[in-house]
């Protein structure tokens, strides 16, 4: 994959706002964002088709902007709204169970907390890992204790130029330790999604990456 598109990866689901979670992510889109994931979970989540009404739209509203579009554990629903890839953590399904079912041209994500997880997901084929929670998170419940910016940096020595993204608990102010640790980029929902101006917000964390991205 092309490592840019991990630059600032942004992460929403309807419960990850009070506002109207298809301007949030317009707005977001507008600012800059390079990577999307619809990740529809916790309390209050919708299902079904109010679900699969929200990723249709939220995948025309990427595509208006040539934004990827991905799915968060939910592999039949990406393939239902024609999604561009995939995200899966160690215990939602295996990649290779990911692969016989979806196309092959679609990005697959895995999560990795350490080095042994990283190495396996290499091996496996993922297109890229999340590797996190980076610090700790209000936003997902069951985050595994963090491994701030030396964790990531023990995993990008461990798995050569596999496309890495950083995540949990990320602020403006720490994307470029994490971008000179080694991470392509960072995933955020919360720093985005209950931003007072997620356009703004969006388009710093661009800066941020960018500037400080290594050759590729
Ligand atoms: C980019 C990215 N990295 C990590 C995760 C976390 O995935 P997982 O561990 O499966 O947890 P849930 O998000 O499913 O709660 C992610 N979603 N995206
Ligand atoms: C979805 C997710 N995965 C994580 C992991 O560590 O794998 S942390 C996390 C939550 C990220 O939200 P925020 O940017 O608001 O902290
Ligand atoms: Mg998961």
């Amino acid at each position: 994959m092309k490592r840019d598109l991990l630059q600032v990866y942004f992460i929403l689901g309807s419960n990850n706002t009070e506002e109207d979670p298809l301007y949030v992510l317009e707005e977001a889109l507008k600012g800059g964002i390079t990577l999307f994931q619809f990740r529809e979970k916790g309390r209050g989540a919708l299902e079904g088709v109010a679900k699969k009404q929200l990723a249709i739209q939220m995948k025309e509203l990427c595509h208006q902007y040539r934004v990827p579009f991905l799915v968060n554990d939910d592999v039949p629903l990406a393939l239902g709204v024609e999604a561009d890839g995939v995200h899966v953590g160690q215990d939602d399904m295996s990649i290779h169970e990911v692969r016989k079912m979806v196309p092959s041209n679609w990005l697959v994500g895995v999560s990795s907390t350490n080095a042994e997880e990283a190495i396996q997901a290499k091996k496996d084929g993922a297109d890229y890992i999340g590797v996190g929670p980076i610090n700790s998170t209000n936003t997902k419940t069951d985050a595994k204790q963090p491994i701030g910016a030396e964790g990531l940096q023990e995993i990008r020595e461990r798995v050569g130029d596999l496309p890495i993204v950083a995540i949990g608990g990320i602020r403006l102010g720490h994307v470029i330790r994490l971008v000179q640790s080694g991470a392509d980029g960072v995933s955020v929902i919360s720093a985005i999604s209950q931003s007072v101006n997620p356009r703004t917000t969006a388009g710093a964390f661009l800066k941020h990456a960018n500037y400080y991205s290594r050759e590729q």
